[in-house]
Parts: structure tokens; C-alpha cells; sequence
């Protein structure tokens, strides 16, 4: 009896819903959008009332169509990993400024999460526009992510899980995009509209820490000393300092500055901002063009020595600043002249203060590098610590940096011929543009030998300049030390004459 009682009760439940799912489809297809959105806010209101679940959506785009939602794009990113390995439809995509493929689930696909013992649901939805007047629909339809839980867990979800999803989300599209390299100098001030305080190519250089040429442990000591920073955002707030690192890299031509400044991009996976001092009229552009750098970047201002004459500005002023100032103006006019260009106003004082004015914090997360091959000629308060946190010298190549290169070039870590390198390594002064030149094969076919008997060539030809350099300069100084000598004995012998001549006058 029982048992035909809930056979029956099972049947009418069963054709109730039925009845109800068929007028729901009617009405979803044939009742007004009004109508239709009036009748869907009460039914989601009725089933909210005995339903457990809460829901959170996240739209694709917020108000108009011209900016994508940060949080849907960082949603979408987060669940990439989990639509793959449980969703059954998904779809490809490729964002713009990313060099990665993203596989997200279909419209309609659910995932599972998990976070801290709770069970969360997120599905991907469509929702259709408000049709225009005569019924077309002028807009696509809009997507948004729907997160449901229970309302058990509405706090810890509200605290931490969404902080969760955004956090992971952004460091999976920041790795997923194709960095960039900006520069200021190919810009056309007078475009018409205006054209973007920097201009960007996508950022391929291929260099590595692996394949820079130095010694292993200061190599190391500059990883270690970058990703540390790259990992202290709570320590530079707690010590109320804005985060920010300076390095300067100094060096002879060819020993890898500019290398090691590719390096350092990808370790960290950063931007490159190329900044050229001398494309920048003056100090007020250069911050224009400090807001404009975004966080987790690069910005590079090479052989700082040559950008603009920002050498000795602080001590010229306090002394013979008239003269040095008329002097200036000269120089500035001729160069005009000669190049029909502006000529930049940046002072060292602008450039100090975009190092570590107020507006350098702005944005975060942003290491300045300074090349140069003669850090002697700089200004001292331009290179302080705390300025330019890290002096990093990349000199002549030493035998680990050779064994580098070798390594790289030729596949090899050891040959008959390495301790020969090492001798003449050792006697002379060689950059590592010169080694990596001799170790690049010129053929398919030549061998190893080959290339390190190039190597050794070079080498030699370079120990001989290098005598050949030293002979000169020491009969140069000798001729100098006769020539003062001479001079020396011609005073002496002049000097009693004056005091005669001052006798007779007496
Ligand atoms: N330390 C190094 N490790 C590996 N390769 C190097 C190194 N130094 C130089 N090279 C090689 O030499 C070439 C020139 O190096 P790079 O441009 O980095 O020198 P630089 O110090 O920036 O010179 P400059 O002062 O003239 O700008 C690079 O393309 C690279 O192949
Ligand atoms: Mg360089």
C-alpha cells in the first residue's frame, strides 16, 4: 500500500515538473523580454528561498563593451588548470598581448574546486541582451562565470577564496603574456592624434643567466639578490620603502651589460622600458613618462654617461656657474643648429627625482638599471646606495666565464686545449664579446679544435697588442719624464739670472 502510495506520489512529482519545465521553456521562448526577466527574478527569488546555495557572478565585461573585466579575465585564467583536467567541451583561446594558448570550458561547463574543506562550483554561462525596439538583437550575447557554495562557507569565500582566485588568476596571466620592450625614442611628437608616451615591440631576446659569462658565485649572489626582490612586497611596505631596486652595471665594451639586463627580464618575466634620455625634453616629460611605466618592469637607461651632461651639474652650479652656464647655452645652440633637433632639458636633479622622487613609487614592483663604461665619470649622488642599490662590474673574461661560453657554443666542458686557454686567459685582457666571437662556428662543419685554435689566436694577437700598447706608453711616459727633465734644469739655470737682474735693479 505504502509502496504504490509513493510509487504514485514519485509519478506526480515527476509530471508536476514535467508541466512546469514545459511552461518555463514556453515562456522563455515566447513571452516578452519584460515579461521574461519579471517571471525569472521571481523564480529566483522563490527558489533562494529553500535553496542553501549562494551564487556569484563575474561578467565579462562591467557597463560598457570597451573594457574586459580584470576579475573575469583573472577568473578564466585560475580555472584554465581545472577545465582541463575535468571539463568535457573547452574552448581556445588567445589573448591579446599573450604569447600562450588558454583552453577555458564551454558556455555551459561546470568545474569543481576546493578550498580549505569547502566544495566550490563554478559554471560558464551566456546571458542574452535586451532585444532593441524591433526585436533584432544589436549586441552578442555577454559570458560570466557563476560561483556557487554553501552558504556555510559565505565568509571564508568572501575573506579568502576570491583574494585566492585573483591572486592565482593574475600570476598565470602575468606568466602567460608576451612581454614587451618600450622605448621613448620613436615617437613623433607632433603625430596627429597623439601617439603614446612609448612605443613597444614584443620583448624575444633569448638571453639567460645560464649562458652569461662570469664567475658562478657572483652569478648567483645577482639571482638570488633579484629574486628577492621580486618575492619582498610585504617587506618594502613593513620597512615603508617603495619597491624599487637600482643597479649599475659597469664595464668595458663587449663584457655583457646589456646582456645581463636581457637576463634579468626573463629570469623575473618582466617588461623592458628602454628609457633615451635624450629623446626627453625635459624633467616634466620624464615624469610623464615614469606614470606611464607599469609594474613588474625594467627601465634601462644605457651608457648614462653619454645621455646628457649630467656628469658635474651639482658642483659646476655652486661654482663658476656663470661662465659654465654661458658656456652650455653655446654648446646647446651649436648642437641645435647642427642637428635641427631640440635639445633635452633634463637636468640630473629631474633624473634623481625620478629614480626616487615621490612619483617613482607609483606603480611598484620596477628595478632601474644605469649602464656605463666609465663609472668614474659619473656624479656621485647619482650612483649612492640606496639610488642604485647593486654595483654589479662586468669585466674582462676570466677562464669560468671562457668555460661558460665554450659550454654554450661548442657543447664542451673540457679539451686538451683548456689549459692553454687558461694560461693565456690569465695574461691577458680579452672581453666576452671577443671569446663568444672567436667560438662562433663559421661553418656547420668546423669542429671544436678549430674554434678554440681561433680562440687562442685571438688571444695571442691580443697579448701582443697589448705589449706592443705598454712599449708604447712607457716610452711615451719616458720621453714626458726627459721632456720635464729638461724643463727642470732650463728653470734652474734661468732662475739665478732673474735674481741678478733683481741685484742691478736693487
Ligand atoms: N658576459 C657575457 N656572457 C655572454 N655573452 C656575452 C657576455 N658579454 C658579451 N657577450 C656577447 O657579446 C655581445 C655583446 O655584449 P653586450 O652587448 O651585452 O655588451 P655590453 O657590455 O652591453 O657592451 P656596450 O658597453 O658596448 O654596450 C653579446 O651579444 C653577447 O653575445
Ligand atoms: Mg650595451
Amino acid at each position: 500500500m505504502a509502496a504504490i502510495t509513493m510509487a504514485e506520489m514519485w509519478t506526480t512529482v515527476g509530471s508536476t515538473m514535467a508541466s512546469f519545465m514545459f511552461v518555463w521553456t514556453i515562456i522563455r521562448q515566447y513571452c516578452p523580454y519584460e515579461v521574461r526577466q519579471l517571471l525569472e527574478k521571481w523564480m529566483q527569488r522563490l527558489m533562494s528561498f529553500f535553496n542553501p546555495y549562494i551564487h556569484v557572478s563575474i561578467h565579462e565585461f562591467m557597463g560598457t563593451r570597451l573594457n574586459r573585466s580584470e576579475a573575469y579575465a583573472a577568473v578564466e585564467a585560475y580555472l584554465s588548470t581545472n577545465s582541463v583536467k575535468s571539463a568535457k567541451r573547452l574552448k581556445l583561446e588567445m589573448e591579446k598581448d599573450s604569447n600562450k594558448i588558454v583552453l577555458t570550458m564551454d558556455e555551459y561547463q561546470k568545474v569543481k574546486d576546493e578550498f580549505q574543506g569547502a566544495e566550490i562550483s563554478w559554471a560558464s554561462r551566456t546571458k542574452s541582451p535586451k532585444p532593441m525596439g524591433n526585436g533584432n538583437n544589436s549586441q552578442p550575447e555577454t559570458r560570466y562565470y557563476n560561483l556557487t557554495f554553501h552558504k556555510r562557507y559565505r565568509e571564508m569565500i568572501a575573506e579568502s577564496y576570491l583574494e585566492h582566485v585573483m591572486k592565482k588568476g593574475k600570476e598565470i596571466r602575468v606568466k602567460n603574456r608576451q612581454r614587451k620592450l618600450y622605448t621613448n625614442g620613436a615617437r613623433d611628437k607632433y603625430a596627429y592624434p597623439r601617439q603614446p608616451m612609448w612605443s613597444d615591440v614584443p620583448f624575444e631576446h633569448p638571453a639567460r643567466f645560464e649562458s652569461v659569462a662570469m664567475e658562478a658565485e657572483k652569478k648567483q649572489e645577482i639571482i638570488e639578490d633579484l629574486l628577492t626582490f621580486s618575492q619582498s612586497k610585504d617587506f618594502y611596505a613593513r620597512i615603508g620603502k617603495a619597491w624599487k631596486r637600482g643597479y649599475l652595471l659597469y664595464g668595458p665594451p663587449g663584457t655583457g651589460k646589456s646582456t645581463m639586463i636581457a637576463a634579468m627580464a626573463n629570469l623575473l618575466n618582466y617588461d623592458v622600458y628602454d628609457l633615451e634620455l635624450t629623446a626627453v625634453k625635459d624633467n616634466t616629460e620624464l615624469k610623464k613618462l615614469l606614470i606611464e611605466i607599469t609594474g613588474k618592469s625594467i627601465i634601462v637607461i644605457e651608457d648614462i654617461d653619454c645621455s646628457l651632461d649630467l656628469t658635474g651639474h651639482r658642483k659646476k652650479k655652486t661654482e663658476k656657474e656663470t661662465e659654465d652656464k654661458k658656456e652650455e647655452e653655446k654648446k646647446k645652440t651649436d648642437l641645435k643648429n647642427r642637428e635641427g633637433k631640440e635639445f633635452s632639458k633634463v637636468t640630473l636633479s629631474g633624473l634623481l627625482n625620478f629614480i626616487d622622487g615621490l612619483w617613482s613609487a607609483c606603480g611598484g614592483e620596477r628595478i632601474i638599471v644605469f649602464t656605463t663604461n666609465y663609472v668614474e665619470k659619473l656624479d656621485p649622488a647619482l650612483i649612492r646606495r640606496g639610488r642604485m642599490d647593486k654595483h654589479i662590474e662586468l669585466s674582462y673574461c676570466s677562464f669560468e666565464g671562457f668555460k661558460v661560453l665554450a659550454k654554450n657554443y661548442l657543447l664542451v666542458e673540457a679539451h686538451p686545449l683548456f689549459d692553454m686557454i687558461r694560461r693565456l686567459i690569465g695574461e691577458t685582457k680579452i672581453t666576452p664579446a671577443d671569446v663568444a666571437e672567436a667560438l662562433m662556428r663559421k661553418s656547420p662543419r668546423e669542429d671544436v679544435e678549430k674554434s678554440l685554435s681561433k680562440l687562442i689566436q685571438a688571444l695571442e694577437e691580443a697579448k701582443k697588442e697589448a705589449a706592443t700598447k705598454e712599449a708604447e706608453e712607457e716610452s711615451r711616459v719616458k720621453a714626458a719624464a726627459k721632456d720635464d727633465s729638461l724643463l727642470q734644469d732650463k728653470k734652474e739655470t734661468e732662475e739665478p739670472q732673474s735674481l741678478d737682474d733683481g741685484a742691478v735693479l736693487l
